[in-house]
């Protein structure tokens, strides 16, 4: 696969009233075209700021991000972002929010008629086409995340930029839409880099962990290669010893060679699951 992002030395500090505060150090990081790569690591160690400074929302402060052999700079059309909470504007209708999308990248380059078939085609790939009249406040947040990801889909970037898109929703959702976003990419190829704080999900979407080390001068820890066939099927793998296998690797750099002494924010009953479990499995 061609290399196509290339993170090279990228560091950043922060002024500070005490004085500038290093967030990032030395994170060097290259992402081949079509990779889902996932981003974890504890609460703070600086995955959004990593994922701020790809988007061009952020300039980093040493080194930097090459993509398609051009520096980025600034924000631009070839890479969208999917919040964790959707960023949908309330007085539009959820075919008027990917329209303004997609009048923002296609205007002058398609046709009214063919600017309508593209936003009617990204509602259904994530099934949302029956709602297309609604308003942001009339749909579920499983939806309102759909709709996110259709508009950033609609802009048909080159890189999928997605910070914790499914950690406000229920787990049948967020299973559902971790299955949209699989079939999707491998329909469209888009390179897709993805914080999660959920171990289960970095394994069954990810071609690659990325594991971050704890701030400040937060770094890139580990790499995992997840070397299981596509498509994948949440149930199968549940007994597949090979998921098993990668999920332990997570779990044991995050709460052994990680380890956060002060109890962390995102501390969920999924967290403490997590931990028991490494805690079984080393007693084992
Ligand atoms: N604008 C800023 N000014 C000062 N410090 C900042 C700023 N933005 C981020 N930081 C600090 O940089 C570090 C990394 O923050 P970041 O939000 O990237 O972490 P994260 O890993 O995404 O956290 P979480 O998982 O809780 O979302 C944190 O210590 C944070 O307090």
């Amino acid at each position: 696969m061609q290399k196509h992002l290339e993170l090279s030395q990228v560091g950043i500090s922060f002024p500070t009233p005490k004085g500038p505060f290093v967030a990032l150090q030395n994170v060097n990081l290259s992402i081949a075209k079509g990779e889902i790569i996932s981003l974890i690591g504890h609460s703070g160690c600086g995955k959004s700021t990593v994922l701020n400074i790809i988007a061009g929302l952020l300039k980093a402060t040493e080194g930097g991000v090459i993509l398609n052999h051009k520096e980025v700079n600034e924000p631009g059309p070839e890479r969208a972002v999917v919040f964790q909470h959707h960023s949908l504007l309330p007085w539009l209708s959820v075919y008027e929010n990917v329209a303004l999308a997609v009048r923002q990248v296609f205007a002058g380059k398609m046709t009214k008629s063919q600017m309508q078939d593209w936003i009617e085609h990204n509602l259904a790939l994530v099934q949302m086409s029956h709602a297309r009249d609604k308003k942001p406040a009339e749909i579920s947040g499983g939806m309102k995340q759909r709709v996110g990801i259709a508009r950033a889909l609609a802009m048909q970037p080159q890189v999928l930029l997605m910070d914790e898109p499914f950690g406000a929703l229920d787990a049948l959702t967020r299973a559902h839409l971790q299955d949209s976003v699989q079939q999707i990419q491998a329909e469209l190829g888009n390179t897709v880099i993805l914080i999660t704080h959920d171990v289960d999900e970095a394994v069954l979407l990810s071609d690659r962990i990325v594991m971050m080390t704890n701030g400040p001068a937060a770094t890139v820890g580990e790499v995992l290669q997840i070397d299981l066939p596509r498509p994948r099927d949440r149930l199968a793998l549940a007994d597949c010893p090979k998921y098993n296998h990668y999920r332990h690797q997570v779990l044991s750099f995050l709460y052994e060679k990680q380890r956060k002494v002060e109890p962390l924010p995102v501390a969920s009953a999924k967290a403490s699951q997590d931990k028991r479990l490494i805690k079984e499995e080393a007693r084992a």
